[in-house]
């Protein structure tokens, strides 16, 4: 297991962006629950918080490179809208932003070919509005869907298995399934990886993403106890949030979801993506989370199949920084609209 960061410095930043790999992964299968595992797994508060201070304090990545870091960031943005009142025209704009989520004078002025987020994001009843509105695009990106009584998970429990079938039957490629909190706070593993099991199952060959609402897991601890028993059940990524709790995405418990991730793969081989949802409005943060990831993770999981954010308003703020850069004025955020 790597113990000591990397350094991280603009050229390997560049570097790696030109050479990223198209990945063509095996998919989790899962293994058995392995409860000696789970139960040797800790989490150390300080040491934690002392890795996340080294990341804040360090020299932003510049210029060519940051642009091309921030195009990155886009091509694994899932473009999200959750609210109540969602329209079928709110879904078909951000169907179109997620298309182009660049204008085309600064992708021209950037030198750059055109890119799209890495999905879209919606409840269950604008899954079909988006894929349709992808397909009249002729955009190729699959449409997520969070699901299972998103974000309480507190409905039947034969509902909430339901509910993923009929979002793959609506057309929805990747299902954002969130956990019964209860089973990590009273330490009931073995429900939450047959919940979790279920839920794989249902999804079929859809991609499961296993939202652990990590604001109201209580600790580090159970952060860290919660992926791996997510990842042994079959998840397909780990995501930290629905962007509805208290606390959402932090770097903290980035650190702790992402060492889960690589030791399950030291352990088993497989490649499990990350997504840090929640709260994440702004390029700069953008490019912390990417910089965690490559070192911590290293180039592989700087992929979409492998890393996501779940974000509503990043992109605007990293069109704006694009724009920046190649005119050298800001633009007001309201000519940045998501949908
Ligand atoms: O999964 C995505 C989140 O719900 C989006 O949260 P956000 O609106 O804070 O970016």
């Amino acid at each position: 297991m790597k113990s000591e960061p990397q350094t991280t410095s603009d050229e390997g930043l560049k570097a790696s962006s030109d050479q990223l790999p198209q990945l063509a992964l095996p998919r989790n299968p899962g293994m058995d629950l392995d409860m000696n595992w789970v139960r040797a797994v800790q989490a150390n508060t300080s040491a934690i918080e002392r890795r996340c201070a080294t990341l804040s304090g360090r020299r932003s990545v510049k210029k060519d490179y940051q642009a091309a870091w921030l195009l990155k960031a886009i091509t694994m943005i899932d473009l999200t809208t959750l609210s109540g009142d969602d329209t079928e025209g709110r879904v078909r704009r951000l169907c179109a932003k997620a298309a182009q989520p660049v204008r085309p004078e600064i992708m021209s002025a950037l030198g750059m070919e055109p890119v799209t987020t890495g999905a879209v994001c919606v409840y269950h009843d604008m899954i079909e509005t988006a894929v349709s509105q992808l397909k009249a695009l002729g955009v190729t990106m699959p449409v997520a869907a969070v699901s299972t009584g998103f974000p309480a998970g507190l409905s039947p429990y034969h509902l909430r298995v339901e509910e993923i079938r009929e979002s793959v039957r609506a057309g929805a490629e990747e299902i954002d399934i969130v956990i019964s909190r209860r089973h990590v706070l009273t330490g009931n593993w073995q429900a939450l990886y047959d919940e979790m099991r279920d839920f794989r199952k249902a999804c079929g060959d859809a991609h499961v993403k296993a939202i652990l609402a990590t604001g109201e897991l209580g600790s580090l601890r159970n952060v860290a106890r919660a992926s791996l028993v997510c990842m042994m059940a079959g998840a397909d990524f780990i995501k930290t949030s629905t962007g509805k709790e208290s606390v959402n995405a932090t770097l903290p418990v980035s650190l702790v979801m992402i060492r889960a991730i690589r030791d399950y793969f030291e352990a088993t081989g497989y490649k499990v993506g990350y997504k840090p949802a929640g709260g994440i409005s702004k390029a700069k943060d953008a490019i912390t989370y990417l910089s965690l990831i490559k070192e911590e993770l290293g180039d592989d999981w700087l992929d979409p199949h492998l890393f996501r954010f779940g974000a509503s308003s990043l992109l605007g703020d990293i069109e704006r920084q694009l724009e920046h850069h190649v005119t050298g004025h800001y633009s007001a955020t309201y000519r940045h609209p998501m949908g």
